[in-house]
């Protein structure tokens, strides 16, 4: 059994694009810069916006953090992301998901320019993944997950996979990428019977739906491989959608929480910032 360790695969992958930003930073006289919008006061939001910015620094990547109150007009929001668009330092936008209730996600998230979204949620983008064009931005989280495939040589063409979940920033996108890899996939949501049954006959699992112990032992197969995707907080103690002690005595690999996909999340969207910058650097010559 095999503990895939996204923690020293994010190190190693800070380490590599430091080393590229170094030297492209020479050349282009400015640092790559990420701009990170949150909207109000999130809990979930705190780490990943402090992991963000432990990135940047370990990068050299200058990052800004600009929040906003809970009350803001989505007019005003768009003020604030119009402003980003035109800031030639700035090579990539975030806006913290999810907005309040007030907010329309769908058209916040297309106001950011499509060469700056380097979360990869613009419908711009979103297009390009569907198509192949790869031009665009992926999603973080699941180019995070495929890259764990891609290190560990987890062959995937094949193979029956089970993905748990169908958000827009999560199962979708990862679906898109695991077929991409010709890879046999089935998506669940909160309507699927029978999970239990499907997970018993599934060479891979991807759960993400943010629920628990939702994967246990007796649902899985001998040598499974397992991708948590899934940030619970549970007795204060952050932990995934798979019941990880039990479950992985019977994988052949296994993603932790903390430590697997989410520090992988962070890496890939310093190498989008990255792809940004070198875009916007030639452009600029
Ligand atoms: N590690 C990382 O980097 C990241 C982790 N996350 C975490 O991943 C999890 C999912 O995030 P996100 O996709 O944004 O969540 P959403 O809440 O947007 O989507 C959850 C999905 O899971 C489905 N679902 C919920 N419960 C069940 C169930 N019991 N059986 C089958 N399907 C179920 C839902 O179904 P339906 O469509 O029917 O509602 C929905 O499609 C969360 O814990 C989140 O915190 C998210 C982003 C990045
Ligand atoms: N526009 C937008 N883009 C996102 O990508 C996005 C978002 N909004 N909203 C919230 C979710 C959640 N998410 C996480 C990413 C990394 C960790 C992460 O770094 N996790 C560490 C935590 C370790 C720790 O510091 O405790 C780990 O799992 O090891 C967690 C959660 C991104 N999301
Ligand atoms: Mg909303």
């Amino acid at each position: 059994m095999t503990i895939i360790d996204g923690k020293a695969l994010s190190e190693k992958t800070f380490e590599e694009i430091k080393e590229t930003h170094d030297e492209l930073q020479k050349k282009a006289g400015r640092k790559a810069g990420l701009a990170v919008i949150i909207v109000g006061e999130n809990p979930a939001s705190k780490i990943y916006v402090r992991n963000k910015i432990r990135a940047c620094e370990k990068v050299g990547f200058n990052s800004e953090t600009i929040r906003l109150d809970e009350s803001i007009s989505e007019e005003n929001l768009l003020l604030e992301i119009e402003k980003l668009n035109n800031d030639d330092n700035i090579d990539g936008i975030l806006v913290q998901l999810p907005l309040p209730k007030h907010i329309n996600e769908l058209e916040v998230i297309n106001a950011i320019s499509a060469e700056k979204d380097v979360d990869g949620f613009h419908t711009t983008n979103i297009g390009k993944m569907m198509i192949g064009d790869e031009t665009g931005f992926l999603p973080c989280t699941p180019a995070g997950v495929i890259q764990m495939f891609e290190e560990y040589n987890i062959d995937l063409e094949g193979k029956d996979v089970l993905v748990i979940g169908q958000s827009n920033i999560v199962g979708k996108p990862m679906t898109l990428l695991l077929i991409k890899k010709r890879a046999t996939v089935q998506v669940c949501n909160s309507k699927t019977k029978n999970l239990s049954e499907k997970l018993q006959k599934s060479d891979v699992v991807v759960a993400a739906a943010g629920s628990p112990k939702l994967v246990k032992a007796s649902d899985v197969k001998e040598g499974v491989v397992v991708i948590d995707v899934g940030i619970n907080r549970v007795d204060g103690k952050l932990c995934g959608d798979v019941d990880f002690d039990e479950v992985s005595k019977k994988a052949s690999f296994i993603t932790p929480v903390p430590g697997g996909v989410g520090p992988m999340t962070i890496a890939m969207l310093i190498k989008n910032t990255l792809k940004s910058y070198k875009q916007k650097i030639n452009k600029s010559k």
